[in-house]
Parts: structure tokens; sequence; C-alpha cells
């Protein structure tokens, strides 16, 4: 089923092209990133599909249709954390939002478990770490049992465990069947917690896909030798090769997968080449990001 569809969707503030003709489709079960630098428009893409923000033009539709303008109680959504009571535990913050959202309370315990804070159920949010606390957001964002989770930057203000906990929690709600949609400026978040991504920049859609197929995992070595064409042209020929430009006097061959240096130092003796310089390089997934959106 398709969960959601954008079709054309723009939103200006004044001059300001928040958003600009995106499109995009999330199937049920994906766990959909979208990915842009601060200011590209995902706060207000999420803003509008949550009704939450009227679109200048364009229009979207939530599950084909079918629950029509009841479709907001299947969506859970968590766009900044919300206030709980320091005085309160867990269980009755939780509690509390069920009454709110006039849900049931039953499967609160069950919540709790997903996000992990079962054991700490009873103790008040104020001594929580912001880890926790976030994840506390996220089982409130659960309750009613939405299809979908949507998420903006949920990982932003957390110290490194924090992020890992969070990322862990959405990765296991998601394995739960869930779809998820998640606003994130993390390439390296949406590679590790997302199956799908689209990428946005200045509120435009520039590429969208899995991750897979988006973000490229080429397998990249520096090379050095001393006649640098001749190791260039022998290079392109090599079967696992997919390119290799020249930077700065070294090659930067893209294998198709990990190679390890003793192969290719035993490949270039094949060749009768003598490499001067051979070292695996991980391009840095932030670097591969401000590739894609700088073009
Ligand atoms: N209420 C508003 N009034 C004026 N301009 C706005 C408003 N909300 C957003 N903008 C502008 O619209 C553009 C997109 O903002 P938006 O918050 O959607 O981006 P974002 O990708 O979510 O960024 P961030 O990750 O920094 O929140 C930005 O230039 C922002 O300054």
């Amino acid at each position: 089923m398709r969960v959601l569809h954008i079709d054309n969707l723009s939103k200006h503030y004044g001059r300001i092209k928040a958003v600009e003709r995106l499109s995009l489709e999330v199937e049920a079960g994906m766990a959909y990133g979208i990915l842009g630098p601060n200011g590209s428009g995902k706060t207000t893409t999420l803003g509008m599909v949550l009704g939450i923000t009227r679109p200048a033009s364009g229009s979207f539709e939530w599950f084909e249709g079918r629950y029509g303008a009841g479709h907001r109680r299947h969506l859970g959504a968590l766009l900044e954390t919300p206030n709980f009571y320091p005085y309160l535990n867990a269980e009755k913050n939780l509690s509390l939002v069920a009454h709110i959202k006039g849900a049931p309370t039953h499967n609160l315990d069950e919540l709790l478990e997903l996000v992990n804070l079962r054991h700490r159920k009873t103790s008040r949010f104020s001594t929580y770490s912001l880890g926790m606390k976030q994840r506390l957001a996220i089982a409130a964002a659960m309750i009613g049992d939405p299809e979908v989770l949507i998420l903006d930057e949920p990982t932003n203000g957390l110290d490194p465990q924090g992020i890992a906990e969070v990322r862990e929690t959405i990765r296991r709600i998601a394995g739960t069947g869930k779809t998820i949609i998640m606003a994130s400026h993390i390439l390296d978040e949406v590679e590790k917690v997302c199956s799908h991504v689209g990428i946005i920049k200045n509120g435009q859609l520039l590429a969208s896909g899995t991750v897979g197929a988006i973000i490229s995992d080429d397998y990249l070595v520096e090379l050095g030798a001393e006649d640098l064409s001749t190791l260039h042209k022998a290079l392109l020929s090599h079967p696992g090769i997919k390119k290799a430009p020249i930077e700065e006097g070294l090659i930067i061959a893209h294998f198709d997968e990990k190679r390890s240096t003793a192969e290719i130092n035993a490949w270039a003796f094949q060749q009768g080449i003598t490499l001067s310089h051979l070292r695996p390089i991980r391009k840095s997934l932030e670097a591969e990001f401000l590739e894609i959106t700088s073009n």
C-alpha cells in the first residue's frame, strides 16, 4: 500500500521557497529518510503533510485516501520533544498522553519495552537522560498504535550514547513492520536507520530511492606510480573498477567491492607496474552527501 503520496507540493515564505514542487512516495513498511541540509525544507514538508502548515500549491494523500479525513489517527508524530511532567514517572506520563489521545492504556508496558524503558518505568521523568526522554517521546508518539511514525531530527542534541539508543529504538520499531518517515540532516543516520531516502535541497527533491542505490558504497583506493598514465590505463581495464579519476598526481580508484592492498599490489605487479603509493580511503559519507547536494 502507498502510505504517502506527495504531488508537486510547494510552500513559500515571502521570497523564500521553503518547499518547491516536491513529489515523493512512501510505501508501507519503508523506513523513509528525508535527508537535506539545514533549511532545506524538511520540517516544512512534514508540517504540511501533518496538516500543521498550509501548502501554497500541490497536494498529498495518506493511505491512498482510505481513511479520508480520519487519517491523522493512523499517524504518530514527533516533531519536537513534548512536555512531560517532570515529577511523574514514565508510566504515569504515558497514561496521561493515552487519556488525552483517547487511546487504550493496556499496552503501555509493551511500548515501554519497545523503547527500552520498561526497567525505568517507575523513575521520575526528571531523572531521565536526554536520550531516555527522547525514547519516551517516541513511545508517546506510538500510543494508539499508529501505522506510521514520523520523526523530525530525532537525535538532535543527544550525546553519542543517546544517539545510538534512539537510532536502535527507531530500527526496532521499523522491524515491527511500521512505516517510518524521518527527517534528518545527518547522512550517516539515514544510512544506519532507513531503507529508503529522498535527498532534498532548497525545497526540491534531488534524488530518491533505496539507501543502497542512492548512497554509493564504492570502495576507494588512492594509487600512485612513477608512470601514472600506464597505471591509469591498466586500471581502466581492471574488471572491478567503476571509475578512476586522477586528483593531485594520484589515482582515486573506485572499486565495486572491497579489495585488499595485497590483492591490488599483486595485480599491479602482474601488469609490470610498481606502485609508489597505495592507500585505501573511506570517502566520508558527509562528503558524499555534500557532493550530491552541490551538483
Ligand atoms: N515560519 C517561517 N517563516 C519564514 N520562513 C520560514 C518559516 N519556516 C521555515 N522557513 C524557512 O523555510 C526554509 C526551510 O525551512 P525548514 O525548517 O523547513 O528546513 P529544514 O530542512 O527542516 O531545516 P532545519 O533542519 O534547520 O530545521 C528555511 O529557509 C527557513 O528559514
